[in-house]
């Protein structure tokens, strides 16, 4: 019988952020300088003024916008949409690194404890943070040393174990390294970055971009390093990646497409070829489905000159009203939005990326 393992559910996940009025550089060299000093002063002394006189670049912006999703043990869920489209800031809510202003995160169906959580699950950052001189070996020691209290002989058999799983025996005994003091390659050096977040052998795993800056073969062998660990061991992945390859996607089990903080889509890739199909877009043979939703997506935004105007993609620079900008925007209306912007191309003559891969213009 398979052993128990973390079901991670989000349910409505909101996280907003407050942008601060924006202050002009070179005010100091304007003569209305000592004008704007007294308004500023003024404003302090009266603080209740400020709302009489709200700032124009201020308000809210909605990062992550009703947010549901849900991962399972045993498999890898992969955060996948442009860049800028909530990806880090979803895992962190889920790591409980930041904290949703609504929505509401369970384990096995019990709302979160984040202390518990802190100990059953292990959270690898972007950006491998190793010291360049200690070796692989001593690295994990370290890390085994201060999160687990255990005797000499049964660290070392852990530290052993792990560096197994991680395939990294051959460097077991090679300096880390890092941009000045060369070590061990990039792809084994993210390897020994997981190793550090799981010598504890948590239950579940967040993983923030962990192929980027990695060729493919190498990249291709940490997500399949990760579904060994999952499959292996029970564990829970939520991994965020910016555009996977062929290979990669289908070592996922289920992917959640997010834009601008919505989720436009979760489930299995052929989920998503088959939806896709279903209003009546024509895929490319072999097409790589994810790479071809991302990048439509991408053009959208391109097209629309920055993000997806507010509206349209549920973000407001308020609170959420009815209708579109309710954050439900699904994939249907993107691809929708997406045929307008063909037709407007054509009509007015505005310089539409023809690569896009939907468009009529090729
Ligand atoms: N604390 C913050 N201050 C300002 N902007 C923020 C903050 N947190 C998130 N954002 C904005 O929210 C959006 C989503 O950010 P996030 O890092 O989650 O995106 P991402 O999908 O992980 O992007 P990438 O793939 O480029 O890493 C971005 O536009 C980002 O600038």
């Amino acid at each position: 019988m398979k052993k128990q393992g973390c079901e991670i559910e989000a349910v409505g996940i909101d996280y907003k952020i407050y942008r601060q009025k924006r202050q002009n550089p070179f005010k100091i060299f304007n003569k209305d300088h000592q004008e704007v000093v007294d308004q500023e002063l003024q404003q302090q002394q009266n603080p209740s003024s400020k709302f009489q006189q709200p700032c124009p670049g201020a308000g809210i912006r909605y990062v992550l916008k009703e947010v549901n999703c849900k991962a399972k043990p045993w498999e890898i869920l992969a955060i996948v949409g442009p860049s800028g489209a909530g990806k880090s800031s979803l895992l962190e809510n889920l790591a409980g690194k930041l904290t949703p202003q609504s929505g509401s995160i369970f384990i096995n169906q019990t709302p979160v404890d984040k202390a518990l959580f802190r100990k059953i699950s292990g959270y690898v950052t972007q950006n491998d943070t190793l010291f360049p001189l200690p070796t692989v070996e001593e690295t994990l020691t370290f890390s085994a040393k201060l999160r687990l209290r255990l005797p000499q002989a049964q660290l070392s058999v852990r530290v052993k174990s792990l560096i197994q799983e991680l395939g990294l025996e051959h460097v077991a005994m090679a300096r880390v390294g890092d941009d000045r003091f060369r070590g061990i390659s990039g792809g084994e050096r993210r390897r020994v970055s997981i190793g550090v977040d799981v010598v504890h052998d948590p239950k579940v795993l967040i993983l923030d971009e962990p192929t980027s800056g990695l060729d493919s073969t190498s990249a291709l062998q940490i997500i399949d390093m990760l579904r060994v660990m999952a499959e292996t061991r029970g564990r829970t992945i939520i991994l965020s990646i910016h555009q996977p390859g062929f290979r990669i996607v289908k070592l996922f089990s289920s992917m959640l497409l997010l834009a601008n903080g919505s989720v436009l889509h979760q489930g299995t890739v052929e989920q998503l070829g088959a939806d896709l199909r279903d209003m009546g877009l024509q895929l490319p043979l072999h097409v790589n489905i994810v790479e071809f939703a991302i990048e439509s997506i991408e053009a959208i935004q391109k097209q629309r000159k920055g993000p997806v105007r507010v509206q349209e993609l549920g973000f407001s620079d308020s609170a959420p009203s009815s209708g579109l900008g309710t954050g439900k925007f699904t994939l249907e209306q993107l691809f929708q939005q997406s045929k307008v912007v063909d037709e407007e191309t054509v009509n007015v003559g505005i310089d539409f990326p023809r690569d896009f891969a939907n468009s009529r213009l090729k």
